[in-house]
């Protein structure tokens, strides 16, 4: 049976109120132990979810006036009795009642405990239960929305739905292991073909969605590449509205990545600075550079800083190298240090790199000239689709894993139909599908999984 655990889920040493929570069985009685009510009161005989008002009195002092609140298993948040007490949010005030529901056999909770325990009450599944962490961490409507959904189960009732029909088709299958001996067909391979291509295209939706869920969540990567000394460093410094790079006019300044994300009109980016790119000797230089390399690979949008100062023919050796990289990715060419140079001379660099397909922009980095239509640009080509309440976009790289395993799995079955191998082997591959989307919900868990995902929780979670 579990213990009782407590702590504090309001944020240390700040705010006016602060909200202890305690869960097991056990817990209202325990808490009776320190509470007054001026009325006589007692927790053991208040009504489930309901709040009642008294004083907290541990040691011969009254530590404080609080609020309450007890919940009677299973209706609770862990689905376990549970107790909630508001006090004042002095420091002082919390570490007494901590100290005395210490002394009376209670344990600090573990980070992500009390959802842990939901979890294992079935108030939730697995992705339902890291959604809340998702919900917790969410700073733009749209990473709100996918919690939220997530949280409410919209991901939970999609994968249950794609369960269902794999179950409903393995038993068929199964079914006519049992008779193999009479060579009976009780699934129409037809109709089971059809039915594997619907979940194959419903589980392939769902991993794909994984891109846009991931834009969301860690926001939508911008590398910032180009030569040495084009401004990278200072764009990136505009653009997070901090000074997080080191700008200098020595070549080579930044070696290694920088990057933070902005929430630009609702829509997070996460830009990436990135060592300029030059022929050089020096070792270091050189891994920088190929980490530059690495972060245009993983971004979907390239800023390509060009500094105008530059003779065009070594813009033009350096796009060879550069160029061949940008393959589907959306390109800006920023053309920086326009403050430089005159009309007619910015004329002139309006067409550098004709071969290059990508919108151009003069701007001033350091004079933070045209940084508006910058963003405009940003914005266009971020192109975020409007998200429903009820779609699911998949948020989270251990969900889009398990989803690319089933889609192998219901890949080979479809296979299998294809050249009519034994029904042994299909039902094998339509289990493993099974178990990778229950690996999602947490039918399917470990231990070792629970405790990963539990502990990046906040305490008190
Ligand atoms: N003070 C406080 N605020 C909080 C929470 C909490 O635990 N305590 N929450 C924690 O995340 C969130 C609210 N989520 C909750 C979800 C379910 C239950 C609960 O007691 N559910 C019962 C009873 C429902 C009912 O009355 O019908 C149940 O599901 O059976 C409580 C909080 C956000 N705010
Ligand atoms: N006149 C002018 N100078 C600029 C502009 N943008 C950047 N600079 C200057 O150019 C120099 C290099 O700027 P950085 O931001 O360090 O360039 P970088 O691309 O990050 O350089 P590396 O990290 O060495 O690759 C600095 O002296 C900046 O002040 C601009 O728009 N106009
Ligand atoms: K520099
Ligand atoms: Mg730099």
């Amino acid at each position: 049976m579990n213990d009782i655990i407590c702590a504090i889920s309001t944020p240390p040493g700040m705010g006016a109120i602060a909200v202890i929570r305690l869960s097991g069985k056990g817990s209202i009685a325990v808490a009776d132990t320190l509470f007054v009510s001026p009325s006589g009161k007692r927790l053991a005989d208040a009504k489930a979810n309901s709040v009642l008002f008294g004083e907290i009195r541990f040691n011969n002092e009254v530590t404080d006036e609080v609020l309450v609140t007890v919940f009677h298993a299973p209706r609770s948040f862990t689905g376990e009795e549970s107790v909630e007490i508001s006090c004042h949010g002095s420091v002082y005030i919390q570490q007494k009642i901590i100290e005395a529901l210490i002394a009376r056999g209670v344990r600090l909770a573990k980070p992500g405990e009390f959802t842990r325990r939901a979890f294992g009450n079935g108030k939730f599944d697995l992705s339902q239960a890291e959604a809340v962490a998702d919900l917790i961490a969410s700073s733009s409507q749209a990473s709100h929305r996918v919690a939220m959904n997530q949280m409410r189960g919209g991901f939970a009732s999609k994968l249950a739905e794609l369960r269902d029909k794999l179950l409903q088709f393995v038993s068929l299958v199964e079914l006519e292991l049992d008779f193999a001996e009479e060579d009976v067909e009780f699934a129409n391979r037809q109709k089971l073909y059809e039915l594997t291509e619907e979940i194959e295209r419903e589980i392939d939706k769902l991993a794909r969605s994984f891109q846009l869920g991931n834009a969301i969540k860690n926001g939508i990567p911008v590398a910032i590449i180009g030569e040495t000394n084009a401004g990278k460093s200072t764009l990136l410094n505009l653009l997070l509205n901090e000074e997080k790079a080191i700008v200098s006019d020595i070549h080579g300044t930044t070696r290694d990545v920088i990057e933070d994300t902005v929430n630009i009109n609702g829509v997070t980016f996460r830009f990436i600075d990135t060592a300029g790119i030059r022929h050089t000797t020096d070792t270091i230089e050189t891994l920088g550079i190929e980490r530059t390399y690495q972060k245009i690979a993983q971004a979907s949008i390239v800023l390509w800083m060009i500094d105008l100062t530059t003779p065009t023919e070594e813009i033009n050796t350096l796009a060879q190298s550069i160029i061949p990289k940008l393959v589907d990715k959306h390109v800006l060419l920023l053309l920086n240090k326009s403050d430089l140079l005159s009309e007619s001379e910015r004329e002139e660099k309006q067409h550098l790199l004709p071969e290059l397909k990508a919108e151009r922009l003069f701007i001033s980095a350091k004079k933070r000239q045209n940084t508006d239509q910058l963003q405009q640009l940003l914005l266009k080509a971020a192109d975020i689709p409007q998200i429903g309440e009820h779609d699911v976009v998949v948020t989270n790289l251990r969900h889009y894993e398990a989803l690319m395993n089933a889609l192998e799995a219901v890949r080979r079955v479809k296979e299998g139909l294809d050249t009519g191998i034994t029904s042994d082997f299909i039902s094998q591959d339509i289990r493993e599908c099974m178990f990778y989307l229950g690996e999602i919900t947490g039918q399917i868990s470990t231990d070792e999984i629970l405790g990963n995902i539990f502990s990046k929780f906040c305490i008190g979670k």
